[in-house]
């Protein structure tokens, strides 16, 4: 994976506002805001504040290399290691035997949709503006911009069409993107290979912080003060956490159910994140768990057509994210995967997994045109290119061991009239089984 050079903010200087003191807690870009007085209740308004400083150029893993160093200093160590989306949505072992991923994650899905339910999620969502304390003027500004840079440097097409959102709304997706990027790097990026279980829980704890307005840095600010101002739940980033775990642990995949899991830690969870910011149109008549459950898929699509294109490249790192029951099934060894061989074996096996990943986005169709208006085009601009790589898996003939599936630029450029064209279809209007309740 590249990694761009970034331009990210270094505070310089101690700042007392008010009852918000920011204290660059080492030469880093550090920020503690040390008013324990803030409470965890949502309904107190949070300011969030970031101190001016100096330019400095950084590049996203090394915006996340202190993590093993003394800013972790603060009170999260002691609240020792979180529990897992597992242990959290499973009652009882009993009921763990018996519930399925899918099950488990459609969990997480309903929390989310009865969140959104209970705040409202109108199209013309009313954000709250920046409330400014003096001598601070504009720093939440400059964190959005990082954030719009990261996002303008890894992910174009994406950001172009963030573009057509409302500035409330683009803004809170650079910031939950930027969030996204920096926690896949962690253990996809050059410094993974330092990156430890502890290293993880230090990076949950920030995240924690994130969630009560004590940003670490200029990035985490920016997601702070959107978690302030639309309905987020903090599950699903710690369910993308609770991923980068996983891929530090595990390099084998028992079956699909397995899978699904590891698929909705680090892919599903975005779609989740993204519903509340993206906002549901006021002439839709589905449910809003509808709406959640087609994000989830279209996570889910992504990341197995991601796991599809890059079979071959795990494979030297000694990663199969296959479901080996599927694999045996089709008469497959792991050796095989290591020999890197396209057999008619193998044709037959992918043939079955591309149709999963095609069902995945499918799923996912029906819920984007339910979104708001604005940012349909972006979301289905992103389902057109990704399910394309399934395509071309094909077109190569299901050599995923040494070409790398991609999508040319006129075929991406084509996609997206296309995506524009499906963009402008209105919500459903008539009730339909899925009716909002
Ligand atoms: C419009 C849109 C796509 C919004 C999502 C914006 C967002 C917050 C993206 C974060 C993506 C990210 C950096 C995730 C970290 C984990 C990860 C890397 C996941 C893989 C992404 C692909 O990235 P890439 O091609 O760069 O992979 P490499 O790192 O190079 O290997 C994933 C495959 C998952 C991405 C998942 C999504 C984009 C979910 C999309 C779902 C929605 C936006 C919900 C849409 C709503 C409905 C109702 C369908």
């Amino acid at each position: 994976m590249s990694v761009a050079l970034l331009w990210v903010v270094t505070p310089h200087s101690e700042a007392a506002t008010g009852n918000v003191f920011l204290v660059s807690a080492r030469e880093g870009n550090c920020l503690v805001n040390s008013s324990r007085a803030l409470s965890r209740d949502r309904s107190v308004p949070r300011n969030v504040v970031v101190k001016k400083g100096v330019k400095q150029k950084l590049s996203v893993s090394s915006l996340n290399a202190h993590l093993g160093n003394s800013c972790m200093r603060t009170s999260g160590l002691e609240r020792g290691r979180k529990l897992s989306v597992l242990s959290s949505l499973v009652a009882t072992p009993a009921k763990d035997l018996i519930m399925t991923s899918q099950q488990k994650v459609y969990e997480v899905v309903l929390k989310q949709a009865a969140l959104v339910k209970r705040v409202g999620n109108k199209e013309d969502i009313e954000v709250k503006p920046d409330f400014v304390l003096p001598g601070s003027l504009g720093l939440l500004g400059e964190a959005y911009e990082r954030c719009r840079e990261v996002c303008a440097e890894y992910a174009k097409t994406f950001y172009l069409g963030t573009l057509l959102m409302t500035p409330e709304r683009r803004k809170a997706i650079w910031a939950i993107y930027v969030w996204c990027r920096r926690t896949d790097e962690l253990v996809d990026g050059p410094n993974a290979s330092h990156i430890t279980p502890t290293a993880l829980d230090r990076w949950e704890t920030r995240l924690e912080d994130i969630f009560i307005g004590r940003p670490f840095d200029m990035l985490d600010a920016a997601l702070s003060d959107t978690v302030s101002k639309f309905p987020i739940d903090i599950q699903p980033f710690r369910d993308m956490i609770e991923g980068m775990r996983m891929d530090l642990q595990k390099s084998r995949y028992k079956n699909f159910d397995e899978l699904y899991l590891y698929c909705y830690y680090v892919a599903g969870t975005v779609g989740l994140m993204s519903v509340p910011v993206m906002g549901i149109a006021s002439e839709s008549r589905a449910t809003t768990e509808s709406v959640y459950n087609a994000a989830l898929a279209l996570g889910i699509a992504n990341q197995l057509t991601n796991i599809l294109r890059d079979v071959g490249e795990d494979a030297t790192r000694g990663r199969i994210y296959l479901p080996q029951d599927e694999l045996a099934q089709s008469g497959l060894s792991e050796d095989d995967i290591f020999a890197g061989k396209v057999t008619d074996k193998w044709r037959h096996f992918m043939k079955k997994q591309i149709s999963r990943a095609r069902k995945f986005f499918d799923e996912a169709e029906n819920g984007i045109t339910e979104l708001s208006s604005a940012s349909r085009w972006p979301v289905w601009a992103s389902l057109l290119l990704y399910r394309q790589i399934l395509d071309e898996i094909e077109t190569n003939d299901y050599n995923n061991f040494t070409r790398r599936a991609y999508v040319s630029k006129s075929k991406k450029i084509l996609a997206l009239p296309t995506a524009y064209a499906k963009s402008v279809v209105p919500p459903t209007r008539i009730p339909s089984p899925i009716v909002k309740a």
